[in-house]
């Protein structure tokens, strides 16, 4: 009796992790940053994480010795490139959060800063495909539409590739939506569940309003879909050349990673979180890629919503949104295999 009831916890002890019995090594890359420092403070209070590896090419350990007099149980470690830093803070990582790169300017597209972004995201990638091919990879760096695409060859070219486990990390959109929809209409933000999906840069950011159980005036409407789509701009605007939004980036991956670890540690059920994975429902337009709402699974993305019926205004964004999509999945893609 006793031991066989040893055996059971042993047994679904090891159904999990690497790492630990029941919660994860999660490393985040990029994390001396402006939302890596925030993210892995906001990490450091997730019970499900066991071991929080922080990897930057400056500053780490600092921010790791910081961190690590936080009186919650997990274990967290601080590595910069020198002695196989990257290869140390990625082996057993269950889960991996890339918020690496160079943030906007005023003036700048998230396009413009692919050039910057995508050699850093490639060569994180194959870091990743190397020492931990079976984890969970979200990627926060932009421009999110082709730095997905970019994980995804990189994967491919070391056979490791599972669109299940490869998500663009969108949930700011939508946190910025039910903020912005509550302003308008006197509600808690908390109770607003607002759609958004497409991608995360400008025009291929659609705000589903039509879906939002409230009525706008086309003059509302306008305004609001704007500003969802352009929000990011109103905080490089405030911050004037020192950066993008990175206390509410941090807040919204610390609410994806959280999401994700609820359905791969806990194999909690009907958990959904809107993000940017492969996804079949623009394949025929020659799109691999679309944000809309997720239901997380053990593996990673279990099932891949559909959008619902859309108002004819939404039909207009989702046309404008599609072939500059395309475009930033290509130059993803194309950047990968060259
Ligand atoms: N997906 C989203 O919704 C959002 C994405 N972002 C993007 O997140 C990225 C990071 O933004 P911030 O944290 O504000 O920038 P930041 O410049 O404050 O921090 C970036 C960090 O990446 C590090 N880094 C650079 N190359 C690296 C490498 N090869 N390996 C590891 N670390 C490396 C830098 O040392 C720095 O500490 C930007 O690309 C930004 O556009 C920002 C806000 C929202
Ligand atoms: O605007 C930027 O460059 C950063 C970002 O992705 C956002 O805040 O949504």
């Amino acid at each position: 009796m006793f031991t066989s009831k040893l055996v059971n916890v042993v047994v679904s002890k090891r159904a999990f992790s690497s790492s630990a019995a029941n919660a994860a090594k999660v490393a985040v890359l990029g994390a001396a940053g402006g939302i890596g420092q925030p993210l892995s403070l906001l990490l450091k209070h997730n019970e499900l994480i066991s071991h929080l590896s922080l990897f930057d090419i400056v500053n780490t350990p600092g921010v790791a010795a910081d961190i690590s007099h936080i009186n919650t149980a997990s274990k967290v470690t601080g590595y910069v490139p020198e002695n196989d830093g990257l290869k140390l803070a990625l082996t057993d990582a269950d889960v991996i959060v890339i918020p690496a790169g160079v943030p906007r300017k005023p003036g700048m597209s998230r396009d413009d800063l692919f050039n910057t972004n995508a050699g850093i995201v490639r060569d994180l990638a194959t870091a990743a495909a190397q020492y931990a091919p079976n984890a969970f990879l979200a990627v926060i760096s932009n421009p999110v539409n082709s730095t997905v695409a970019i994980v995804s060859e990189v994967f491919k070219k070391f056979g490791i590739y599972d669109p299940r486990r490869i998500f663009g990390v969108t949930t700011l959109d939508i946190v910025r939506a039910s903020r912005f929809v509550s302003e308008l209409k006197g509600t808690n933000p908390k109770d607003e569940k607002i759609t958004v999906v497409g991608g995360h840069s400008g025009v291929t950011i659609i705000p589903l309003l039509s879906q939002s159980g409230h009525t706008f005036t086309d003059e509302e409407l306008k305004a609001l879909t704007h500003r969802i789509q352009f929000g990011g701009d109103e905080v490089v605007k405030a911050k004037a050349g020192t950066g993008s939004a990175t206390l509410s980036m941090a807040y919204a991956a610390n609410r994806f990673t959280g999401s994700l670890l609820r359905a791969i540690v806990k194999g909690e059920k009907g958990v959904i979180e809107p993000s940017y994975v492969k996804s079949d429902l623009f394949k025929s337009d020659g799109i691999e890629y679309f944000a809309s709402n997720v239901e997380l699974s053990s593996e990673g993305v279990g099932k891949v919503h559909s959008l619902g019926k859309l108002s004819a205004y939404e039909k207009e964004l989702l046309s404008a949104a599609l072939p500059e999509l395309k475009k930033n999945i290509t130059k993803g893609a194309d950047f990968a295999n060259n």
